[in-house]
């Protein structure tokens, strides 16, 4: 079997005196699709704000495509990683965030081009020519010239995707994508992702609470608490299983929404 694409060994990370993983292990294999599930509070969207390298750990290493994400080996020992290297491991991970975080002085298009250009080097003409693209995947051609003031919840989300996908990421982390929108607004999000990993393969790791999605879309489910994957496996044997002996990690999870 090939390596993980994803590994994290013994992780440690604190808030000031608050320990959030205080010995994390954890393995995503390449094209894998996990949803990570649990309470407020347990450590869900830190742990893809580390991956996208904008949160440091304190301890342990994490390794992505094969390479060390926070620290590198440097004479036998392991130290912070560098900007260039933070930089080049960046261009393998996109994050699509819960509130979206669109530039709104910038129009659609240029939210979409700007980090290709700027991060990357690629010109303005085939960042437009990709934005054009992935406009039309997401459902917004008509919307590269309007700002992100102009358009609804869900569109702004589906900029969200269409914005990380623009870097070509091989691993795609998408942080409560739709726990910010109204009700009516959840599925057309919800479908851009159905239709993208029909058409490729993808590494993609999601914090959700939408239960029938997780099930639906994932190889693999994860029950986070309190910094600790408590219960794994594939969809369909966690969902079916008789009730009583449903988990107390399954239940909160529940509960929890
Ligand atoms: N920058 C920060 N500084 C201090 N504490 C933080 C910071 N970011 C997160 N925390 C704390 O770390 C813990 C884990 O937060 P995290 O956002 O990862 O949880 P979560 O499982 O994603 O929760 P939710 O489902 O509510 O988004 C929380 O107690 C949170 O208050």
């Amino acid at each position: 079997m090939s390596a993980p694409i994803i590994e994290f060994k013994n992780v440690k990370k604190c808030f000031g005196e608050t320990v959030i993983f205080s010995d994390f292990n954890f393995k995503v294999e390449e094209n894998e699709i996990v949803s990570i599930i649990g309470p407020s509070g347990s450590g869900k969207s830190t742990l893809l704000r580390i991956l996208m390298t904008l949160e440091g750990i304190d301890g342990g290493y994490i390794n992505v495509a094969g390479e060390s994400l926070w620290h590198m080996p440097w004479q036998g020992q392991y130290v912070p990683a560098n900007n260039k290297h933070l930089h080049k491991m960046r261009n393998h991970l996109g994050m699509v965030f819960q509130h979206f975080n669109l530039f709104p002085h910038m129009t659609v298009k240029r939210n979409i081009t700007e980090a290709p250009m700027r991060v990357k080097g690629v010109s303005r003409a085939e960042a437009e020519k990709f934005a054009e693209k992935l406009l039309q995947l997401v459902g917004l051609a008509d919307k590269a010239d309007s700002y992100p003031n102009d358009l609804s919840g869900g569109q702004k989300q589906r900029v969200g995707i269409a914005r990380a996908l623009a870097m070509k990421p091989s691993i795609l982390l998408l942080d409560e994508i739709t726990s910010a929108l109204d009700p009516e607004l959840v599925d057309e999000v919800l479908d851009v992702i159905r239709n993208l990993v029909k058409e490729e393969s993808f590494t993609m790791l999601l914090v959700t609470h939408e239960m029938y999605f997780a099930r639906e879309i994932s190889d693999r489910v994860c029950f986070f608490d309190k910094g600790a994957i408590v219960e794994e496996g594939e969809p369909e044997a966690i969902f079916t299983q008789p009730k009583e002996e449903r988990t107390k990690a399954f239940l909160n999870a529940y509960i929890g929404q």
